[in-house]
């Protein structure tokens, strides 16, 4: 019951993806299903006209009847063989597409959660590893094949003598039991592997990763690499020659059953040929159809067992695929909100599944055009705090207001137009630096240059030889650019600006900038920001000079709070401590 649930939900996805695929296989189906019979009752008519009349017309109809009719199924069937393949090609893309917004889709708390990653992982095996997708709808298939086909022999059969329908059943059953154990050998073994495949494919994907070269060389981690590796990989063998060997012997008695059905079923028949009780042609039809219908009814269980153990991979698949995405859609648009006035009441969060507050009743108001700098010592929650402002999280307790609307019910699209953000750990795709900056529909060429100038790019523009047309990073344009990590900064701080929201949010906007590039930043942050509002995160105190308000964080709590003038005056201020502790070190030096 519960598995065909599953099925139904699973053929149902698949079938919205790619209707086509789902009929291409059932079409192929259909002309599998009836091939056989041509081949076990033809023969059976011209070897009894031989052995009786001899008449030349009809033999003549009879070998053409065969060999158009193999003819005929063969050219249907190759056509829709590669039909499928098509469709399973075009299907896999679509899956993956699929996938990919799925996980682009996420709620963002979902993409941390260690539970969601586990799941994906499964999911995500399950489909790429044992194309457990492709298997169900192929086992769906031929489950429908082997039916019409067993409906068409058993009838033949039945003339025969029903007791050998039963004969055959039984050997097929103890080869179907075989099959089960089979599967579910390599079900606990795939389930046992999944964590040493997943180990050793992240030590091979890093010995092929030139960005960790250096660390590799100057660590010399490689020994222990490879000795890691090789750890994984003895695991993984032990698994699979214990699966090989299991199912090995699985096999071999499977064959030993086909040959004792093949006597049995050619001794019966031998003996009825022999008390002249069926003709030679008779006698070629039910070998043929005796030795179809257990092949058949092999492929029908198999295929029934198959997709039962499909499910148990599927379910995870479903599980993954039915995460749900909050509804962010509020009921306030970007041009509801007229002022720009950010305000924090007694916001309290614990990331998911933690029991500690990572941030505690904050309660701040940034007035528009302010610019406001948050220090604090590392894992105060100076980035939580972005992460709430920004709705990657949602607060555990009190509310974020814009403009006195609460920001879960401003429409999440239109609330992220209003603001322009630079993580610590920003990302630039592997586009160019112009399609990088086009962030903004209708910005202009002259825009982009602009804004890139600003961020202190303007020099290192001016030697690419394709301008802001240059690839960044290489993946997908060979001549694209790797640029370091000052300058992929610089980028990111121009995407930022190109956006061009009235809330600019910059976490740790020039910790790889060189001392210069820093000092152009600050020194220009009032035309960068242009009056708007600025929340930036910085562990250079010599940024907070230019900001009106200084929030410091400790321990998920705001504990001062107030204009770079005043927090310095308190010298037992952790601000100032923290001012005077670095300006001493430069001074020292
Ligand atoms: N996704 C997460 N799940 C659970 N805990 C997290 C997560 N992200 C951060 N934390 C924890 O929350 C605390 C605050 O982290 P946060 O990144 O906000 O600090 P921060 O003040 O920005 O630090 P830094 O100055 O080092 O960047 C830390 O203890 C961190 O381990």
């Amino acid at each position: 019951m519960k598995n065909s649930k599953l099925l139904l939900y699973f053929y149902r996805m698949v079938y919205s993806l790619s209707p086509a695929y789902i009929i291409t296989i059932l079409l192929s189906t259909a002309i599998q299903a009836a091939a056989p019979f041509i081949n076990i009752i033809v023969p059976k008519l011209i070897i009894d006209e031989l052995m009786g009349e001899q008449d030349k017309k009809k033999l003549f109809l009879y070998a053409a009847i065969l060999i158009l009719g193999n003819l005929f199924f063969k050219l249907l069937s190759s056509y829709f063989v590669k039909k499928v393949e098509m469709g399973e090609e075009k299907f896999s893309y679509q899956l993956d597409s699929y996938l990919g917004s799925k996980c682009v889709d996420m709620d963002f708390e979902n993409v941390e959660k260690s539970e969601i990653l586990d799941l994906k992982e499964k999911a995500f095996f399950a489909i790429y590893n044992l194309n457990a997708v492709r298997r169900t709808v192929e086992s769906g298939a031929a489950i429908i094949n082997q039916l019409v086909t067993l409906a068409g022999l058993g009838y033949i059969l039945s003339i025969l003598n029903p007791l050998i329908i039963i004969v055959l059943l039984l050997i097929v059953c103890m080869n179907a039991l075989l099959f089960k154990k089979m599967e579910r050998i390599q079900y606990e073994d795939n389930q046992k592997a999944v964590y040493d495949n997943r180990a050793f494919g992240y030590f091979v994907r890093l010995t092929a990763d030139f960005s960790m070269g250096k660390d590799v060389r100057l660590y010399n981690s490689a020994p222990l690499l490879i000795r890691k590796m090789k750890h994984f990989m003895d695991n993984l063998l032990a698994i699979y020659s214990r699966l090989f060997t299991e199912t090995g012997k699985c096999t071999g008695i499977s064959n030993i059953n086909v040959q004792i059905q093949t006597v049995i079923v050619y001794a019966y028949l031998a003996v009825k040929v022999m008390a002249e009780k069926i003709t030679i042609g008779s006698f070629t039809m039910y070998a043929g159809a005796a030795r179809s219908f257990s092949d058949s009814l092999l492929s029908f269980i198999n295929a029934f067992i198959e997709i039962n153990q499909l499910c148990m991979y599927l379910e995870m698949f479903m599980k993954f695929d039915k995460i749900k995405v909050k509804d962010q859609d509020g009921k306030y648009t970007a041009e509801d909100i007229k002022d720009y006035t950010i305000e924090f009441r007694d916001v309290s969060f614990a990331y998911p599944g933690k029991k500690e507050y990572t941030l505690k009743n904050i309660s701040i108001t940034i007035v528009p055009g302010e610019k406001l700098s948050i220090v604090g010592l590392n894992g105060a929650g100076k980035t939580t705090f972005i992460k709430l402002l920004t709705r990657l999280y949602e607060p555990s307790s009190g509310d974020i207001l814009l403009g006195g609307v609460n920001i879960k019910e401003i429409k999440y699209e239109e609330y992220l137009r209003l603001l322009s953000v630079v993580f610590q750990d920003f990302k630039l795709l592997s586009y160019t630096i112009r399609e990088n900056l086009t962030v903004k529909p209708g910005i202009e060429e002259e825009d982009i240059r602009k804004e890139l100038d600003k961020a202190g790019f303007a020099k290192d523009l001016e030697k690419l030889e394709k301008g802001i047309d240059t690839s960044i990073y290489k993946d997908i344009d060979k001549t694209g650019v790797e640029f370091s990590g000052g300058q992929s900064q610089k980028i990111a701080i121009a995407r930022a600006l190109c956006k061009d929201s009235p809330i600019v949010i910059l976490d740790e906007p020039t910790s790889a900038l060189d001392p210069i590039s820093e000092y152009e930043v600050y020194q220009s942050f009032d035309k960068l920001v242009k009056g708007k509002t600025a929340i930036y995160i910085s562990h250079r105190l010599s940024s907070t000079r230019f900001s009106d308000k200084i929030a410091v964080f400790q321990d998920g709590r705001i504990v001062e709070y107030g204009p770079h003038k005043e927090l310095i005056k308190q010298s037992e201020s952790l601000y100032a401590t923290m001012f005077q502790t670095q300006a001493k070190y430069y001074l020292e030096a």
